[in-house]
């Protein structure tokens, strides 16, 4: 992707559906203790970044991610300064405050699934926790686990961090309340989204400290959006099998019908989305958001 031309601003860095820009003071340095954290309206789906964007994505997330900071500021400070932000990225970006960020990637699973279920059908646990027997594809865990992965280079692959390798890199304490903290937002996030008809499988959090040293952890990045978590429909949640996502199935079907053509195994991209499929995905974000917020898009 190209970066955006944001007087004001330098590119720093693009991820995959997300690109971070720093501000740029009037004598021409950059401003050392803010970023703008800018969701674009790119949809990645089975490690391929689709065409054609996804039409509001960004903005519908942007605003969700606030919204989760402010049901979540009992439970931890976060990275949010402003939403004022450059036109051309109006509702899209937030003003956020240079942290530390940590090295692990924060991940707690409340649905065994994925990568977890894996980890449990091999040893009969994940991360180091000791599940139940008999757990199967989408089973609810007795209580949300802390899965941490390491934080990959662009284009390779996060690894499993084991309790030990959390605890070497960010120290005893820490490794403990990143962990509890991670936890207890995804508890908190099913709480609330359990009642609006969606489950959270999973979810990935960041967090960061204060370059300064003071102050503790403060939860970065973005939080409890579909592209940071896995969303599932509740009233389609039937253990036993994968199950659909809240978001990318209408993608996912398309691209594994016989309508695109499309051979995933063959290893070439993906096909241009057709225009029902992007419509039916924006309209699965935007229902995801009025649901858990109980606000119009
Ligand atoms: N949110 C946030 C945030 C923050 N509040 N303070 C500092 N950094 C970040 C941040 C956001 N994304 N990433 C991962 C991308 N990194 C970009 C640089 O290069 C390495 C990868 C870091």
């Amino acid at each position: 992707m190209s970066a955006l031309d944001l007087p004001g601003y330098t590119h720093v860095y693009s991820g995959k559906v997300r690109d971070l820009y720093a501000p740029v003071g009037a004598d021409g340095e950059v401003v050392p203790d803010r970023l703008l954290l800018v969701a674009s309206n790119r949809l990645s789906a089975y490690d391929w970044m689709m065409s054609p964007e996804i039409p509001d994505k960004g903005a519908v997330l942007t605003r969700l991610s606030l919204w989760w900071f402010d049901q979540l500021s009992d439970l931890v400070p976060n990275h949010v300064v402003s939403t004022d932000v450059p036109e051309a990225v109006g509702g899209r970006a937030v003003l956020v405050r240079k942290l530390e960020m940590l090295k692990v990637e924060a991940i707690a699973r409340a649905y065994l699934t994925g990568g977890g279920l894996e980890e449990y059908r091999e040893k009969g646990s994940v991360s180091g926790v000791v599940l139940p027997d008999g757990l199967v594809d989408g089973s609810k865990l007795p209580e949300p686990v802390f899965t941490p992965t390491t934080k990959a280079p662009v284009g390779e692959h996060d690894l499993p961090m084991s309790p030990a390798e959390v605890e070497a890199e960010l120290g005893a304490d820490v490794a403990a309340e990143v962990s509890r903290l991670t936890r207890a937002i995804l508890a908190r996030g099913n709480e609330i989204a359990a009642q609006r008809g969606i489950l959270i499988a999973d979810t990935k959090v960041e967090f960061g400290v204060s370059p300064d040293g003071s102050g503790g952890l403060v939860l970065a990045d973005e939080v409890l959006t579909p592209d940071s978590s896995r969303f599932w429909p509740a009233e389609l949640w039937e253990p036993g099998h994968p199950q659909p996502s809240y978001d990318k199935q209408f993608v996912r079907d398309w691209l594994t019908s016989t309508d695109s053509g499309w051979d995933r195994k063959a290893g070439g991209p993906p096909p241009e989305l057709p225009a029902h499929v992007v419509e039916q995905t924006r309209a699965k974000y935007v229902e995801a958001y009025e649901r858990l917020t109980g606000e119009t898009f």
